[in-house]
């Protein structure tokens, strides 16, 4: 296996006319690690993979592997694997597939059976992939990255299109490939896809870094809030008014924008309302990055 080394997106823009893909984008993608590349629909990630791959030409700045761009590594075959654009024959086998690959790839035929078997479909490697469900493709698209058993992975929404079961193979199998110390890149537009797999995230949003860091830094984005309820509504609400309290109704009872129940407690207190409910809530990652993304798609 090539040794993993980090991916570096530097002052990245790519602009397609009146355009503007990606917009001075720079983050780094650590070895080891599995990292959510996050946005919603049209935010610029493909565009940014793409790049990444060679596959474009950056209008500015430059993506690199340790360094060294996509078109100048001397193995790029066996540095990286990337799942772009797999386009498959419907008449032709998994094994048939990923042999024409390899052979045009300068690649050994010998990784073939590994390569299957390391994605779960060796039972299947005969059979013609116009009959493999959207699952088996997925895992199919995967068998081809690892053929040049290369030390950093770059894949497309591979979690797009998977069952519960699929989606539960694959947080192992990036985790496994992270573990052997391969960097792993795995965009996707939804967090909750990929939050149960990554490490670390990084978020764009129209074409910009709105966020990058370890997964746990994402549930510190909302603060947290406290929710308040009483048999008579009406009171607590003057008395939260009285405090000087910001809050929102909803079914629960209100939602006050102060991370400490014990001050909403005394405001009620004070003016002798009675409560039925008073706790504090976080919000979930997902509230997280959609508060960041903005919410909506882009495209
Ligand atoms: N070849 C192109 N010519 C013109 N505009 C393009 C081209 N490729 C991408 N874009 C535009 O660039 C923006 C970013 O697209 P991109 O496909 O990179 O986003 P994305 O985050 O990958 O979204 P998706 O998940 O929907 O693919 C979009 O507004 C898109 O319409």
């Amino acid at each position: 296996m090539a040794a993993g080394m980090p991916i570096e997106i530097t002052g990245l823009s790519k602009r397609f006319g009146q355009v503007t893909a990606v917009d001075d984008l720079s983050f780094t993608v650590e070895p080891g690690r599995v990292t959510g590349f996050l946005g919603p629909n049209g935010a610029g990630k493909t565009t940014t993979l793409r790049v990444l791959l060679d596959l474009e030409r950056a209008t500015t700045g430059t993506a690199t592997f340790g360094g060294t761009r996509y078109r100048d590594l001397p193995r790029p075959l066996e540095t990286v694997g990337a799942s772009l654009d797999a386009n498959f024959h419907p008449g032709r086998s998994a094994k048939q597939h990923l042999a024409v690959y390899a052979t045009a790839a300068g690649l050994s035929k010998s990784r073939v059976p590994a390569v299957l078997e390391t994605v779960g479909l060796s039972e299947f490697a005969g059979r013609r992939v116009g009959g493999f469900s959207l699952g088996m493709r997925q895992r199919l698209s995967l068998a081809y990255t690892l053929l040049g058993d290369p030390g950093v992975l770059v894949l497309d929404e591979p979690v797009n299109g998977l069952d519960p079961e699929g989606i539960r193979w694959i947080r192992g199998f990036l985790q496994s490939l992270a573990h052997e110390g391969r960097t792993v890149l795995v965009s996707s537009h939804l967090l909750s896809e990929v939050q149960q797999s990554v490490d670390d995230i990084v978020i764009i949003s129209r074409g910009r870094l709105v966020k990058s860091g370890p997964l746990s830094s994402l549930e510190l984005e909302v603060a947290p809030r406290t929710v308040v309820d009483s048999p008579d509504r009406l009171r607590l609400a003057g008395a939260l008014d009285q405090a000087g309290l910001e809050y929102t109704e909803d079914g629960e009872g209100f939602v006050v924008d102060e991370p400490d129940p014990g001050r909403v407690g005394h405001a009620a207190f004070v003016a002798g309302v009675e409560l039925s409910a008073l706790h504090r809530v976080t919000s979930g990652l997902e509230d997280s990055f959609l508060s960041l993304v903005g919410g909506g798609e882009q495209a």
